[in-house]
């Protein structure tokens, strides 16, 4: 079937680079976080779950061209000050491959090795022929706080993401809906996937059979409840409880971190994902193409505050109208009518 080793390889890659963040979100020492140019954090298992990923994809599928977009790059490792950290990802990476009975025998990556697969996914994505598209972890402010990130893989073919994968260590397999008991959430580790016209599946990350999952299908918005980002940040917290208060909302906001957020919307767990970044920020394609995919295949729609599909087709960037909505086919359209009244009150009262 067509993207089935694709998906096997996808699936084998983010489970393998699960294990090694959880592994360092076990023992996060401080030092561990650095920042980027950019002011972000990152974090040893953003380099190595990078170099897993880009490592495994190679491994699987020898016989294809291979483009990745991904978010790390490798400028401060080859600096001075970055060889210790350099070093730490190398043995992090050779630990994880060294544990998988298949890679056994490969012999260790050295550090060269590790910059090489980690600057594999310099590619700039587009519309033409296939790209991986890569988020090694969504969410390290989640991921260094000890709450929730995942680790996004999808796969571009021709401008359209063809499938998707999210791994999220964190997440119950059982709903975290405001009606679940605290006790449902002891199991955690959740592995979701999508192919084009498949629909979306959960595992638990241990291995567990694949089921089926769908959005919830909720068409009064009074039972419905919202998502969106921890950090106030990444997306304007006033306007979209502006948006819910006009839409009938009455549940509080669940708020967590990473692309989690799409995975717990595609099984239901909540009805609507709101993201309403800042002036002036740009969203990345590996923000959101694996969410994407996992949300549709599971019967929900992705769209910008116009109600236009996200374009994957244009690099590394999504060119959006203002901010970026899900939520299930019934509640879409009241959903945007409210997302245009709040945000044209915002505007006027500027
Ligand atoms: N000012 C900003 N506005 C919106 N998103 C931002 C942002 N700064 C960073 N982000 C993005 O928000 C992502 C996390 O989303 P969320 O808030 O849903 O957890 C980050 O992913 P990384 O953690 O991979 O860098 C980053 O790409
Ligand atoms: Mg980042
Ligand atoms: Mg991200
Ligand atoms: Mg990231």
């Amino acid at each position: 079937m067509t993207y089935d080793k694709e998906l096997a390889a996808a699936k084998k890659a983010a489970s393998l680079a699960a294990t090694l963040c959880q592994k360092v979100q076990k023992a996060l020492l401080q030092s561990d976080v650095h920042s980027k140019s950019d002011k972000s954090p990152v974090t040893v298992a953003d380099y190595g779950s990078q170099a897993v990923v880009s490592f495994v994809l190679e491994k699987e599928l020898p016989t294809e061209l291979f483009s990745l977009v991904a978010e790390e790059d490798t400028g401060d490792l080859r600096t001075e000050s970055g060889q210790e950290t350099l070093q730490r990802i190398t043995k992090l990476v050779n630990d994880s491959l060294g544990n998988e009975e298949v890679y056994a025998d490969t012999p260790s990556l050295s550090t060269e090795d590790v910059l090489r697969a980690i600057d594999h996914g310099k590619s700039e994505g587009g519309a033409v022929g296939r790209h991986w598209v890569l988020d090694p972890i969504d969410g390290t402010k989640g991921f260094v706080r000890g709450d929730q990130y995942a680790i996004a893989l999808a796969l571009l073919d021709e401008g359209k993401v063809v499938l998707g994968v999210l791994a999220c260590p964190n997440l119950p397999l059982a709903s975290i809906n405001q009606h679940s008991s605290e006790s449902s959430h002891d199991k955690v580790g959740c592995l979701f996937f999508a192919k084009v016209g498949e629909g979306t599946y959960m595992q638990s990350l241990d291995g567990s059979s694949p089921v089926k999952v769908h959005v919830s299908a909720i068409a009064n918005p009074e039972e419905a409840s919202f998502f969106e980002s921890f950090e106030a940040a990444h997306s304007l917290h006033d306007l979209s409880s502006s948006i819910a208060k006009k839409l009938g909302v009455k549940a509080p906001p669940v708020r967590i971190d990473s692309q989690a957020k799409y995975g717990a919307l595609s099984r239901g767990d909540g009805a609507i994902y709101l993201r309403f970044p800042h002036k002036g920020y740009r969203e990345k394609i590996w923000d959101h193409a694996a969410g994407c995919i996992v949300v549709t295949e599971a019967g929900g729609e992705v769209t910008d505050a116009a109600g236009n599909p996200l374009d994957f087709s244009k690099g590394k960037y999504l060119d959006l109208d203002t901010g970026i909505i899900v939520t299930n086919k019934k509640l879409m359209p009241s959903l945007l009518k409210a997302v245009r009244a709040s945000i044209e009150e915002k505007v006027s009262s500027l």
